[in-house]
C-alpha cells in the first residue's frame, strides 16, 4: 500500500510548509512530496532577480521584492488550483504580508505608501477563486540558535553576511505570528522530532498526523456545510 493511502491523506490535498528562514521548509517539502507522490511548489531562490540586491539595501528594494515574490506565489496558486490540489508548498502567501512586508513597514524599510500599495494588491489577490486555503499548514519550529546553525551552515552569502539581529527579529515575529494564525488549521512540528537527512523514515509519523489532521478539519468543514 502507498503511504498516501496507508495514512488516508486525500489525493487533492493542499498542504503548506511554514517557519522562518533556516528552518527546514524546502527540505520538509520535497520529503513530504517525495513520500505522498504529490507536486511540488517551491520558492525559487537562484532565479528572484531582486533577493541579492535587496540584501544589499532593504530600502531600495523591499517594494520591487514583495511584489515579485506576491507575484510568483499567485501564479503557483493559480496552478495548484488549476490541478485541483496534490501539493506540497513551500512558505504560504501569508508569512510575505504577516512576516516580511509587516516587518520591512515597521523598521522603516518600507514605506506607508508602498506597505499600503502591497497590501491592497494582495487583499484583492486572496479574494479570487484561485485561492483556496491549504488543508493544512505545517508550522516548522526549533530553536533560534539551531536556526542560525543551518543558515550558516547552508552557506547563502547574502543571508550570512545579515545581521543576526535580522534573524533574531524574525524568529520573534514568527512565534508572535503563528500563535495568533488562524486562517486554516495548523500543525507545529518540532526539528529536532525528526531527521529527514539521516532517518528517511521519520517521515512516516509525520504523515500519520497530517492524515489524522485532515480527516478531522474536513469532518469539520462537512459538518459545517450541512448545518
Ligand atoms: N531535518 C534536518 N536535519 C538536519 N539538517 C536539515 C534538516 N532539514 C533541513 N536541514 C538543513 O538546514 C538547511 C536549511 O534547510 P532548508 O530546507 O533549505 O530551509 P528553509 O527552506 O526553511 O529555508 C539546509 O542546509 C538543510 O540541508
Ligand atoms: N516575502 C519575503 N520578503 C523578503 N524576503 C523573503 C520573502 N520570502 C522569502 N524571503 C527570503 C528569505 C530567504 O533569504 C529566501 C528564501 O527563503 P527560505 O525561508 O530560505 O525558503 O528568501
Amino acid at each position: 500500500m502507498n503511504l498516501r493511502d496507508k495514512y488516508q491523506i486525500p489525493h487533492d490535498s493542499i498542504i503548506t510548509i511554514a517557519g522562518t528562514v533556516g528552518v527546514g521548509k524546502s527540505t520538509m517539502t520535497k520529503a513530504l512530496a517525495n513520500a505522498l507522490k504529490f507536486k511540488t511548489s517551491l520558492e525559487k531562490v537562484e532565479t528572484n532577480p531582486y533577493l541579492g540586491k535587496f540584501y544589499d539595501d532593504f530600502e531600495r528594494w523591499s517594494f520591487h521584492l514583495q511584489i515579485y515574490f506576491l507575484a510568483e506565489r499567485f501564479k503557483e496558486q493559480k496552478k495548484i488550483f488549476e490541478y485541483g490540489g496534490g501539493f506540497i508548498q513551500d512558505r504560504s502567501i501569508y508569512e510575505d504580508t504577516g512576516i516580511f512586508a509587516k516587518m520591512h513597514y515597521d523598521n522603516g524599510t518600507m514605506s506607508k505608501t508602498d506597505y499600503e500599495t502591497y497590501t491592497n494588491l494582495f487583499e484583492a489577490m486572496v479574494m479570487t477563486p484561485y485561492f483556496p486555503h491549504p488543508d493544512l499548514l505545517i508550522y516548522l519550529e526549533g530553536t533560534f540558535d539551531e536556526v542560525v546553525e543551518r543558515i550558516q551552515s547552508r552557506g547563502r552569502e547574502m543571508e550570512k553576511n545579515t545581521p543576526i539581529s535580522y534573524w533574531e527579529e524574525m524568529y520573534n515575529r514568527y512565534e508572535n505570528w503563528i500563535n495568533n494564525f488562524n486562517s486554516c488549521p495548523i500543525l507545529r512540528i518540532n526539528i529536532s522530532d525528526y531527521d529527514l537527512i539521516e532517518q528517511e523514515g521519520s517521515i512516516e509519523p509525520i504523515l500519520e498526523k497530517i492524515g489524522h489532521f485532515i480527516q478531522q478539519s474536513r469532518k469539520w468543514k462537512t459538518r459545517e456545510l450541512i448545518k
